[in-house]
């Protein structure tokens, strides 16, 4: 096998955490490599972040008109063309690729397109179209991602039953949906397939949905969707799903069954971990099954010695933020300009549609669980304006304080993820309720709302 020229920095994965972390590297003048098995952007260009908002962004004039109707100021109906709004989505996305392998090119990283079939200590093999040839390398930052989360129970086969990728790929708007899993992405697609006109029948086995938030924010989200026409239901357990005849048939495990045109299996993430070689440098992995391997790292973010692993791959954060944030990290680590822990701080995370949610840093019954005497302070987005303007008056922002000190923000609403990066700051920065008081926000504003829910009452959490 042929050998090319040697690597200070191999990156495995060009998705977020990989793309961030190869131009890291090249800024800081080491000889970088990136090996990219499918596309340039990962997951969250091409199958995530990144579509998924173009159709939410595109069919948002049609939750506005609906909620418009509902105070009889408009009626009507907007009728979008999904083939259009695919072909509009991957013009966008394929156009964002091009301009990645710019800037790497610019940067000066040499981008492989192949997959890295074998990781060895200092080389890798790389497969690649016109045959493999080795990378040899100092250090290695593995970026791999994730991929959907399968169950034989409910295995997707491309024909009904999708995951969220196939779903993307759509161009005929199905009469009706049943989504299984209401995290992230399952209420994201709610809420785009709802806004195309489907029938959505929205599932999960927790006993709430979204349950990683608040369950006020569940609350919300249950409220809203209900009212817009979604079924939702919570606390089910699904005995089968499949393909019956060409449309989707949910059987749960009372004996129900539920069918629609298609369905959407959302319940969660796998990571792409497994690399042979890995388990020999001393890498060691978590989770309860080989195709379940997240990869476990140090405080370093170190899998074994000089190899890292960043972003979904090692199962801390499943955001693109967060992924990019530590590939960064791993790079300084690596090139000896940090030696200090990886300490990211309040990582915001949100979910879209409408209602978004918001949170930031830590919830009062986290910090309570832990024998902590946390306070809260909120508002409902009722009084506010915009909200008010908007006819989507439903949600609230909460504020979390410890030891007299902002340490969370949660919110749900119409466009409360805006408020994200202000939001990050204050619990970053520990804000206390006079450098509340100092700050002057925009009139008039959504943000308002986290305004008043800083300088409002506080009571126990
Ligand atoms: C529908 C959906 C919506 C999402 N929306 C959001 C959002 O709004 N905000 C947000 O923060 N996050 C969102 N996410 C999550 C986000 O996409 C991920 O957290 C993010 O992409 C992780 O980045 P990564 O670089 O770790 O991995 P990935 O983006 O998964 O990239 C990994 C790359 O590694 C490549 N690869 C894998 N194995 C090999 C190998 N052996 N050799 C070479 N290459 C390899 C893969 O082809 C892939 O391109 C969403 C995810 C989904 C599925
Ligand atoms: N806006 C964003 O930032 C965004 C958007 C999409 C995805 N993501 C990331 O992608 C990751 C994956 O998203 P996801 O929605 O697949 O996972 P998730 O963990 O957010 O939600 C999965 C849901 O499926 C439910 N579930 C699990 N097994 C089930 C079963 N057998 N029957 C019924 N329900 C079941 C869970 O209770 C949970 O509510 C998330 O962790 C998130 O970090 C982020």
């Amino acid at each position: 096998m042929t050998s090319v020229d040697p690597a200070d920095l191999l990156i495995v994965g060009g998705g977020p955490a990989g793309v961030d972390a190869a131009l890291a590297g090249a800024a800081l003048g080491l000889q970088t490599v990136l090996v990219e098995a499918a596309e340039l952007g990962g997951t969250c260009l091409n199958r995530g972040c990144i579509p998924t908002k173009v159709l939410l962004g595109a069919t948002d004039a049609a939750d506005e008109l609906a909620a418009q109707s509902r105070l009889k100021l408009a009626e009507g109906r907007i009728i979008f063309s999904l083939a259009a709004l695919q072909t509009r989505k991957d013009r966008l996305v394929s156009g964002s690729r091009t301009a990645l392998a710019a800037t790497l090119a610019k940067a000066g990283v040499r981008v492989d397109a192949g997959r890295v079939t074998r990781i060895s200590p200092g080389s890798a093999r790389v497969d690649t179209p016109k045959g493999p040839h080795s990378v040899p390398y100092r250090f290695c930052i593995l970026a791999t991602g994730s991929r959907p989360a399968v169950y034989p129970s409910m295995a997707p086969d491309g024909r009904a039953v999708l995951d969220s990728t196939a779903l993307l790929g759509l161009t005929q708007v199905p009469e009706s949906l049943i989504i299984v899993g209401a995290g992230a992405i399952g209420l994201e697609f709610a809420d785009i397939f709802h806004r195309l006109g489907a029938k959505i029948v929205l599932l999960d086995g927790a006993e709430r949905i979204a349950p990683a938030e608040d369950p006020d924010v569940s609350k919300v989200l249950t409220q809203t969707l209900t009212r817009k026409g979604c079924v939702v239901r919570a606390g089910v357990r699904v005995k089968k799903l499949a393909t019956v005849d060409g449309h989707a048939v949910l059987t749960l495990d009372t004996g129900e069954d539920i069918h629609a045109e298609k369905a959407l299996v959302a319940v969660g993430r796998f990571p792409n971990s497994d690399i042979p070689g890995l388990a020999d440098l001393g890498v060691r992995f978590l989770g309860d099954g080989p195709s379940r391997a997240w990869i476990d790292v140090n405080d370093h973010l170190l899998a074994a010695p000089n190899i890292y692993a960043v972003g979904d791959v090692n199962g801390r954060t499943l955001l693109a933020h967060a992924a990019s944030h530590q590939a960064c990290y791993a790079v300084r680590h690596a090139a000896g300009k940090t030696a200090a822990p990886y300490e990211p701080g309040a990582i915001p995370g949100c979910i879209y549609g409408n209602p978004e949610t918001l949170r930031v840093g830590r919830l009062s019954r986290e910090l309570a669980a832990h024998g902590l005497e946390p306070e809260v302070s909120e508002v409902q987005l009722a009084a506010n304006p915009m909200a008010q303007a908007h006819a989507a008056t439903a949600g609230f922002v909460r504020v979390t304080w410890l030891d007299g000190r902002v340490a969370g923000v949660t919110a749900v609403g119409r466009g409360v993820a805006a408020m994200g990066t202000l939001a990050t700051l204050l619990v970053n920065q520990g804000f206390t309720r006079d450098d509340a008081e100092h700050l002057i926000f925009p009139h008039p504003g959504l943000d308002e709302s986290l305004r008043a829910a800083l300088l409002a009452g506080r009571k126990k959490g």
